[in-house]
């Protein structure tokens, strides 16, 4: 159809300054050209379709973690998201119902090997919980505000405390494969480097401040909880406190990159887990993270050692699973006894 192409533009400047630089897309159609009632003009009728905002707003999470209430009628009060291999943690949960996340209206799907893709509701020890079985990761086209949208949900479901956990390779020495690294304190690159921290975006004070700190991120009184756990399982050896850095993914580090993140204090590198740490702390969750350190990362050119695959990270988490999943069957005892104390 022919149009004033002058008006068009006119009126798109107008609508995109009213909107704000940081909106979406906006598509303009040109519909039809009309007679102008008053002016006597011939005018060009445009028909606007303003895309709607990536992000979802409180109301929608809450319609997302009351679809599930629905389904399980449930008060977790501790949240667990299974890193790689490490979904057998939910074969200890009693009386658990499952609901996969395709069935979720408003979730996400888990597209990688080892992760697999539905929540579970049940008792863990004396405690009720929600587990995820699998998480998603921005390497897999999510945005890091989508990954971390089931810690959303999970607040809404009631849950005060998550565990995450996850996948790693060593870049401090003394660690062995098979060692747990509890997080302390973390290096969050695509955040930093790359401006995808998941709060960017408007912030509803309801759920969070604006600007979180991130001081404390890593709870101290619930590593103390889970190293007294280890202690009492026998591990204590094993386990560790550390730096954890993620990689965007999926391709693993250069030689190069591991001695930067090694100089600039990491202990362990992995590809997930920050969404899902910054998130929860930005709506009061209190956090314990930790790492299975799955692979040593090769920092050496002249090393003979094999290099790091999902193979490998995928045998070694099936290798300690029985283990982690004793670990965190008896943590969250220990943390609830704790939270009840409270
Ligand atoms: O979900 P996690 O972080 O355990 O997934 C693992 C670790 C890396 O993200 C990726 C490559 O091994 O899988
Ligand atoms: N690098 C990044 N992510 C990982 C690794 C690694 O060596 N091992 C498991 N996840």
């Amino acid at each position: 159809m022919e149009y004033d192409p002058g008006l068009v533009r006119i009126r798109q400047c107008a609508i995109e300054d009213a909107a704000g630089p940081s909106f979406p897309p906006i598509e303009f159609q040109a519909e039809q050209e009309a007679a102008h009632p008053v002016l006597q003009k011939r005018v060009c009728v445009v028909r606007v379709r303003l895309a709607p905002l990536p992000w979802l707003t409180i109301n929608e999470v809450k319609k997302i973690a009351d679809f599930i209430k629905n389904k399980v009628p449930c008060n977790p009060k501790i949240g667990i998201v299974c890193g790689s291999g490490l979904g057998v943690i939910g074969d200890r949960i009693r009386n658990g119902v499952y609901i996969k996340y395709e069935d979720i209206p408003g979730f996400l799907v888990s597209t990688v090997v080892g992760h697999r893709g539905a929540l579970l509701i049940g008792d863990l020890n004396g405690v009720e919980v929600v587990c995820m079985l699998g998480r998603f990761h921005f390497y897999e086209g999510y945005p890091t505000w989508k990954c971390a949208l089931p810690i959303r949900v999970m607040r809404f479901l009631g849950v005060e405390t998550v565990i995450v956990t996850n996948a790693a390779g060593s870049v401090n020495p003394t660690y062995r494969v098979g060692d747990v690294m509890l997080l302390k304190d973390h290096l969050f690159l695509p955040s930093i480097c790359g401006g995808l921290n998941p709060l960017i975006g408007p912030n509803d004070d309801k759920l969070g401040v604006r600007f979180p700190s991130l001081t404390t991120a890593y709870d101290k009184k619930l590593r103390e909880i889970a190293l007294e756990t280890a202690e009492a399982l026998g591990l204590r050896e094993s386990f560790h406190e550390g730096v954890y850095v993620m990689n965007s993914g999926p391709a693993f580090e250069t030689i190069a990159e591991l001695n930067f993140l090694r100089s600039a204090g990491a202990d362990a590198v992995g590809m997930s887990t920050l969404p899902e740490v910054v998130t929860a702390r930005h709506c009061g969750l209190r956090v314990l993270a930790f790492s299975l350190i799955t692979n040593e990362c090769i920092m050496e050119y002249d090393s003979d050692k094999p290099h790091p695959t999902q193979e490998e990270v995928i045998e070694t988490a099936e290798a300690k699973q029985e283990q982690i999943s004793d670990f965190v069957f008896h943590l969250v005892s220990g943390m609830n006894k704790e939270a009840l104390a409270c």
